[in-house]
């Protein structure tokens, strides 16, 4: 199986040239999360996240998605608890999307796919001092992953998709200050799955306690629809490619258990 072998071939993705191999890659994301095969473990505790809005400095078009950067060089905004044993800083949050409402999440809960899927991005700050260090290393980042599904029009959201036409090509960078990240969480963070896994972009590095919240978020059709009109090329490149379906394909389990905050 895909876990044997040294190097893991990840399947050729629309966006990435060519197969990529990641060396050991037995603790790969994404990954479906089989409900029933889910191990309640009454240790993990409620999530503390205490974000402070002043630390958002900018949001950008990376290629793959559009972040939202925070300022990480203090303890201003953070992340703690649930399963993790150290304190975490937020450094950014993104988004994965579909062409359509019919699927776009990366993670998968008993195989159902949601239109998309939120990842707020943190690093252990009790460890190392810089993200770059981190993402290196076993147990230095801590992911948030929230499901979107197609709904209400989401208040807190809309700010961030006023910006989004400002930064439309590939590398186009805007100033984007006091947003709250908190209000992109669901109204309970108590429930969760939690198992180790890795980025789903390049490094894909096996760094990750990835949470995954239970509940998901509503976003109006118009403001999903608003993600699809960026575009993973630069301006000067002749041909304009609308960024969509910007996830990764799932990955193996290895034989990792997936542990539940409830029963
Ligand atoms: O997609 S998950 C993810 C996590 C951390 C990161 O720095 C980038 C990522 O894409
Ligand atoms: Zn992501």
């Amino acid at each position: 199986t895909a876990c044997s072998s040294k190097y893991v071939l990840s399947q050729m993705h629309p966006m990435w040239q060519g197969p990529l191999t990641v060396p050991g890659g037995d603790h790969q994301s994404p990954i479906d999360i089989v409900v029933r095969k889910s191990v309640f473990d009454s240790e993990l505790k409620p999530l503390v996240i205490d974000y402070d809005p002043k630390t958002c400095q900018q949001i950008w078009n990376n290629g793959y998605s559009f972040l939202v950067e925070y300022d990480d060089t203090t303890d201003k905004s953070t992340l703690k608890g649930g399963p993790l044993q150290d304190t975490y800083r937020l450094c950014q949050f993104h988004f994965h999307w579909g062409e359509s409402n019919a699927w776009g999440s990366e993670h998968t809960v008993d195989r159902r796919l949601f239109p998309a899927e939120l990842h707020l991005v943190h690093w252990n700050s009790d460890k190392y001092s810089l993200f770059e260090e981190a993402v290196m290393e076993e147990n230095g980042l801590a992911v948030i992953g929230v499901f979107l599904k197609v709904g209400k029009r989401h208040e807190g959201l809309q700010k961030l998709v006023d910006a989004l036409p400002a930064i439309r090509h590939k590398s186009s960078v805007v100033e984007f200050n006091r947003f709250d990240a908190a209000c992109l969480l669901p109204t309970n963070t108590d429930d969760y799955w939690t198992y180790h896994g890795s980025l789903t972009t390049p490094p894909l590095t096996e760094s990750v306690s990835w949470i995954v919240m239970k509940q998901h978020i509503e976003v109006s059709h118009d403001q999903l629809a608003v993600f699809r009109s960026l575009l993973f090329t630069s301006a000067e490149e002749e041909v304009q490619k609308s960024m969509v379906n910007n996830f990764r394909v799932q990955q193996s389990l290895c034989g990792r258990t997936v542990r539940s905050s409830f029963t």
